[in-house]
């Protein structure tokens, strides 16, 4: 495991991170969503790719934010410092609760351990008031706010690019794939 590449998916309890990876992965059924905030307590590692060179570890992480303890935060915190390989985490933002400071804490910190991130928008078959472009918008200055100010965060590189995902309709999800090869070196720009 130590010399695979991984990313991460991070954000709020409830934001539909464990629904997501299910999504991607739906070989692995041991993957667990649940209603309730806070369900996932440790991190959950799934290991993809047969090939020697082109496996992944993707990361289940415990949500922040309501209804989550200050062990699953250790947990969060531990992971991040020390995580080797860690090309991307994406961050999963619940399509209808959208910016919290949590979200911003958290990006703050990737930025100081040099961590890439991305904003993930999830449950995009419930996003509010029936206007998708809407919520992708506000994803999106959220996301270009949150980079003022790093250094090195070049506009070109990131293009800020949003994805928008549900598990319903299973929007984003082949995305959200291609985009976690990308990032991994296994598919060229
Ligand atoms: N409508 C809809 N519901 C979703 C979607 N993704 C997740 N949910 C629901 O949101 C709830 C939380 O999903 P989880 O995937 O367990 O969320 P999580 O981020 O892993 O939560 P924690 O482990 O508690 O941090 C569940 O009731 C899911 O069914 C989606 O794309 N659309
Ligand atoms: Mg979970």
């Amino acid at each position: 495991m130590a010399n695979h590449k991984q990313v991460a998916f991070a954000g709020r309890t409830n934001a539909g991170k464990s629904s997501l990876l299910k999504a991607l992965i739906p070989e692995m059924k041991i993957i667990k969503p649940s209603k309730k905030p806070g369900f996932t307590r440790k991190i959950y590692f799934y290991g993809v790719g047969s090939k020697p060179g082109r496996e992944l570890i993707l990361s289940d992480l415990p949500g922040y934010g309501y209804g989550s303890t200050t062990e699953q935060g250790d947990v969060i915190l531990e992971y991040l410092r020390t995580a080797a390989n860690l090309k991307m985490v994406y961050i999963l933002m619940d399509s209808r609760v959208l910016e919290m400071p949590s979200d911003k804490q958290v990006i703050a910190l990737l930025d100081t351990y040099g961590i890439p991130w991305q904003i993930v928008g999830t449950k995009f078959d419930r996003a509010r008031s029936g206007d998708p472009a809407h919520v992708l918008d506000l994803l999106m200055r959220f996301s270009k706010a949150s980079r003022k100010g790093v250094m090195g965060a070049s506009e070109q590189y990131y293009k800020d690019e949003i994805i928008v995902t549900s598990d319903k309709t299973m929007v984003g999800v082949n995305e959200l794939k291609w985009s976690i090869m990308r990032h991994c070196g296994l598919v060229s720009e």
